[in-house]
């Protein structure tokens, strides 16, 4: 059972409630239980039963008070009934409120590097189903449990001293049964860990066949696809079958041994009866109450099974909130200016042996233009994503304004920085929604004019409903031209003093990136601009260009001294100029 607390102790740990009224319900439910088995032992200590050495209520006292007893017993019981319901399900649905909002702050302050590891519905269905199924524990499961072992175990104490013999008969097999439950419960949680695993492959499936529908039926890929689905399908189908098995046959073993239990009862109580030893109402205390003590445990063994999935539940996403956070600084830094230092700078991704940077030197002074070019796979993205915090370097260090970039809040950095990535990523909302997404305070007029320079005005006016029309999910009705011109509209809004822009202009016509590009100069003044670039006659101006291979500054200079010294950048430019 060491599982089972762990797992409750670390699901109040994460969540960042401490939801009291959750323990008021659970000690009412197990109140609730205790009131409805309570008559039996009243009627029991009532009537009296001298050969158990009980003299018995009644002759002391009037039957009146055992009416009122009785009654007093029904409504506590239905009192305890509603509030116990009350507080469990709004203390359970409080502390899982705040389970869910430390599981998407610790999401939320992952590198954002570590999350583009993860596949994205294997990550919704960790954060929707496995916490849907910790939810129904506290809300469910757990009052149940609770008041399923602590009630009997109560009345068994009562029942020892009413005939000890008839207990122990009624108890015997019992250490049997659990260590059954528990030994077929171990299988039963290796197969429910791998139907879990099914669920988990087949959602991450789902979601990139989805997502990539298009590509793959463009290839004619898309039966393969359905066929490694269905496979996946197929092994949940197997698996479930499985976890059914187990749990059904650890059930009728657990079962079989309570029956055995209870015929074992009535052999000792036969004997009991033959040798003058059992008085009639003992017996008839042990006959009436024996199942009602004996199905609790039972609904306890069946309950098991669900928090075993608890645990599984609660191992992934505690693997989850183990990821480590990006670590930041408690206080905001001050920062002198702008400038930006790459002091030997060295990344290498987890689990590659390649570092993608390395010895990377290079200073960026305030309002200067810095070009990124190099061959594809250079690590041309890599070194920006540095700079946005995607991961940290693990030789060397970064730094803006004169402090270490881990050394500046989060919030700083990203206030200090705008950024345009190849991925664009636009939401389902209106043009103006997206756009307002880098600077809500703006004005319309301050949004169009942005949208004016980077070419961006026009097509959004010939849209139905122009600034408000909705765009679909990461702008999909748009064309990749256009949900990049929107991207730099939005990254430019922001207003920041230092641009980052990865491939801005690819998807872009001749024509249009021509005036993108005399937009984002005039807009650029003043700013720190490092761009990355493909097509070089789109940076020929920069005030430095670092060309990259294999990792490494291989050449740096401008443009004409590049070109002067005949490498590698010399090289792309003819082959460019050619092309
Ligand atoms: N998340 C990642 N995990 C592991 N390796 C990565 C990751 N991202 C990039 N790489 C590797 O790092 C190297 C540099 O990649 P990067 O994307 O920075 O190159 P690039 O110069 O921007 O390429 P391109 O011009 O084609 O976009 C490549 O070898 C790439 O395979």
């Amino acid at each position: 059972m060491q599982w089972l607390t762990e797992g409750l102790r670390q699901v109040m740990a994460t969540a960042d409630t401490r939801a009291p009224r959750l323990w008021l319900g659970l000690a009412l439910r197990v109140l609730e239980r205790a009131c409805a088995m309570a008559p039996f032992f009243l009627g029991f200590f009532w009537l009296g039963d001298p050969a158990s050495g009980n003299q018995g209520l009644a002759q002391s006292a009037s039957p009146g008070w055992l009416a009122v007893g009785l009654l007093a017993l029904l409504m506590v019981q239905l009192l305890c009934s509603h509030f116990g319901q009350l507080n469990t399900f709004l203390g359970g649905y409080q502390l899982m409120h705040g389970y869910r909002r430390s599981l998407l702050d610790h999401v939320g302050r992952l590198p954002l590097g570590a999350l583009r590891r993860e596949r994205i519905g294997q990550l919704g269905e960790r954060l929707t189903e496995d916490v849907k199924r910790i939810e129904s524990i506290f809300t469910h499961v757990l009052a149940e449990l609770l008041a399923a072992l602590s009630v009997p175990l109560m009345f068994m104490l009562v029942l020892v001293w009413v005939d000890w013999r008839l207990t122990l008969a009624l108890l015997v097999t019992l250490p049997l049964a659990f260590a059954m439950l528990n030994l077929l419960s171990g299988f039963f949680l290796a197969v429910g860990r791998r139907k879990q695993q099914g669920f988990l492959e087949a959602a991450g499936l789902l979601v990139e066949f989805i997502g990539g529908l298009r590509t793959l039926r463009l290839f004619d890929r898309a039966e393969p696809w359905r066929t490694r689905l269905d496979c996946q399908f197929r092994a949940i189908e197997r698996h479930s079958l499985g976890v059914e098995a187990w749990a059904g046959s650890a059930i009728q073993l657990y079962r079989i041994c309570i029956d055995m239990s209870l015929a074992l009862m009535l052999a000792v109580a036969a004997w009991l009866a033959a040798t003058s030893q059992l008085s009639a109402l003992s017996w008839m205390l042990f006959a009436l109450v024996a199942n009602r003590l004996l199905d609790p445990l039972l609904d306890a063994a069946a309950y098991l099974s669900e928090l075993r999935g608890l645990a599984q539940a609660q191992t992934r996403l505690q693997e989850l909130m183990q990821l480590p956070e990006v670590q930041e600084p408690l206080a905001p830094a001050s920062l002198h200016g702008h400038r930006v230092v790459f002091r030997n700078v060295g990344l290498r991704y987890p689990g590659q042996a390649q570092w993608a940077l390395q010895g990377v030197e290079f200073v960026v002074e305030e309002g200067q233009m810095v070009a990124i070019v190099g061959p594809s796979g250079a690590g041309k993205s890599s070194l920006l994503h540095l700079l946005a915090r995607f991961h940290d370097p693990q030789q060397g260090s970064i730094e803006l304004g004169g402090v270490d970039l881990r050394q500046i809040r989060l919030e700083q950095l990203y206030q200090q920085s705008s950024f345009v990535f190849q991925d664009v990523q636009l939401f389902d909302g209106s043009v103006l929604d997206n756009l307002c997404l880098a600077k809500p305070e703006a004005s319309l007029e301050e949004v169009v004019e942005v949208c004016r320079q980077t070419c961006c005005d026009e097509f959004i006016r010939s849209l139905p409903e122009g600034y408000d029309t909705r765009i679909g999910e990461n702008g999909q009705r748009l064309s990749g031209g256009e949900r990049q011109r929107l991207s730099i509209a939005r990254a430019l809004l922001k207003d920041a003093p230092i641009l980052l822009l990865d491939e801005a202009t690819a998807s872009v016509d001749p024509l249009a990136q021509y005036e993108i590009q005399r937009g984002l100069s005039q807009l650029a003044q003043g700013r720190t601009l490092i761009v990355v670039a493909h097509r070089l006659g789109t940076v020929c101006h920069a005030d430095l260009i670092l060309v990259l291979e294999g990792g490494c500054v291989v050449e740096r200079g401008r443009h004409e001294q590049l070109l002067a010294e005949d490498g590698l950048y010399a090289e792309l430019w003819r082959r460019q100029q050619a092309g």
